[in-house]
């Protein structure tokens, strides 16, 4: 029988995994690559902004979430791609409904930015507000 292992030998193993996919995901998929982008460019818009402890809080964890939702995406079109490689048009909607839930939370997204930075763009450079 073999030896089973530690729990912890076992968590690191999942850990090394995990950062494995998150390491193939950065290195392989544009749209991630585009997400990262966007997350530096709003973390200097932050500090440029000054926002609060609470807003910044926020924009981390929209960042944080589309950011897994767009490797969840990818997750889920390699899965599709190796399960059924030829045209399919079930294939076609799971692909479109996995795109369409990172499109829904990237719409949420930008909306919660324009309500952060709005108020800020018009106070700093229009002298309103
Ligand atoms: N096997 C397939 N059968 C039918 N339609 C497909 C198939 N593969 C892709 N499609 C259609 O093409 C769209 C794009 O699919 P694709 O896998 O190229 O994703 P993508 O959004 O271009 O992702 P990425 O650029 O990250 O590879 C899908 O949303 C779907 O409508």
């Amino acid at each position: 029988m073999p030896k089973k292992e530690s729990f912890i030998i076992n968590r690191l193993k999942s850990i090394a995994y995990a950062v494995n996919g998150a390491c193939i995901l950065i290195r392989t998929e544009a749209s991630l690559q585009v997400q990262i982008v966007i997350g530096f460019i709003v973390t200097f818009a932050g500090y440029y902004y000054a926002i609060s402890p609470t807003e910044w809080l926020i924009q981390i964890g929209v960042i944080g979430i589309v950011i897994a939702l767009e490797g969840l995406n990818t997750a889920i079109e390699k899965l599709a791609d190796f399960v059924h490689p030829h045209q399919h048009k079930e294939i076609g909607v799971i692909k479109d409904i996995a795109a369409g839930a990172v499109f829904l939370f990237a719409i949420i997204a930008i909306i919660m930015g324009l309500i952060i930075y709005i108020p800020k763009v018009f106070k700093i450079h229009f002298g309103l507000g």
